[in-house]
C-alpha cells in the first residue's frame, strides 16, 4: 500500500483475515497480529470506529508496524441496531453458532418486512501506535435476516444474512463474490482510493 512496505492486520478472526488479505492482494506485505500476540485488546469503544482505532493502535504498539484494524458487526433494524458493536459478544462469547441461535430466537415471530439489517465495517489504519491522524473508512451492506441458516461459506452471521440483489445468503456466495459486495469490500475500496491504489 502506498508508503507501506509492510502492514500488520490487527484481527484475531480467521474469516476476516482471509477476506482482508484477499482484498489487499499484492499491494503490501501483510503480517498477522497472531505472529506478535494472542492477547485480544478489550473493545471498550462505543462505536465501530473507536474500536477499530483502539485495535489498530494496540497492534502497532505490539508489532512496531503500521496497522490496519477492522471493527464490524450486524445491525438489525427490529433490534434497534443490536447486536451492533457487540456482535462478537452477543451470546456472551460462546461463538458464532450461539450468536446465530440467539439472533434467530430474538426474531422468532418477526415478519419478513421487519427483518431488515445491515452489516457494518469500520477500517482504521495507523502509521504508528500514536498516529494522531488515523485513516478511517466505513462500509455498509444492506440485507435482511433469514428464518434459518443457509450456506457454508464465510463466517459469523453470514448464514443468516440474505442479500436481496443476489438472491442468496452471504454464506451461499463464493468468497470472490462476497469480497466484491460486502461491507468490508466497500470500506476497503474507499481505503484503497484514499491511499491512491484504486
Ligand atoms: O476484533 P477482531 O480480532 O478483528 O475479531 P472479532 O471477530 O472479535 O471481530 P469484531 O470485534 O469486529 O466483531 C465482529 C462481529 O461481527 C460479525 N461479522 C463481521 N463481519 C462479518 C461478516 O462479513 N460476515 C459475518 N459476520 C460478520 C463477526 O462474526 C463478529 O461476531
Ligand atoms: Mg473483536
Amino acid at each position: 500500500m502506498s508508503g507501506f512496505k509492510e502492514l500488520v492486520l490487527a484481527s484475531h478472526n480467521a474469516g476476516k483475515l482471509k477476506e482482508l488479505q484477499a482484498m489487499l492482494g499484492d499491494a503490501v506485505r501483510v503480517r498477522s497480529i497472531g505472529e506478535f500476540s494472542q492477547v485480544e485488546p478489550e473493545e471498550t469503544g462505543l462505536s465501530f470506529v473507536e474500536n477499530a482505532i483502539l485495535k489498530a493502535r494496540n497492534a502497532a504498539r505490539i508489532s512496531g508496524l503500521p496497522a490496519l484494524a477492522d471493527d464490524s458487526g450486524l445491525a438489525v433494524d427490529f433490534l434497534g441496531g443490536a447486536p451492533g458493536i457487540y456482535s462478537a459478544r452477543y451470546a456472551d462469547g460462546q461463538g458464532d453458532a450461539a450468536n446465530n441461535a440467539k439472533l434467530l430466537d430474538a426474531l422468532k415471530d418477526v415478519p419478513d418486512a421487519q427483518r431488515g439489517a445491515q452489516f457494518v465495517c469500520a477500517l482504521a489504519l495507523v502509521r504508528h501506535a500514536d498516529d494522531p491522524l488515523p485513516i478511517l473508512c466505513e462500509g455498509l451492506w444492506h440485507g435482511s435476516i433469514l428464518h434459518e441458516a443457509r450456506g457454508e461459506h464465510g463466517f459469523g452471521y453470514d448464514p443468516l444474512f440474505w442479500v436481496p440483489d443476489s438472491e442468496c445468503s452471504s454464506a451461499e456466495m463464493p468468497s470472490e463474490q462476497k469480497n466484491r459486495l460486502s461491507h468490508r469490500a466497500r470500506a476497503m475500496a474507499l481505503l484503497k482510493q484514499r491511499l491512491g491504489l484504486a
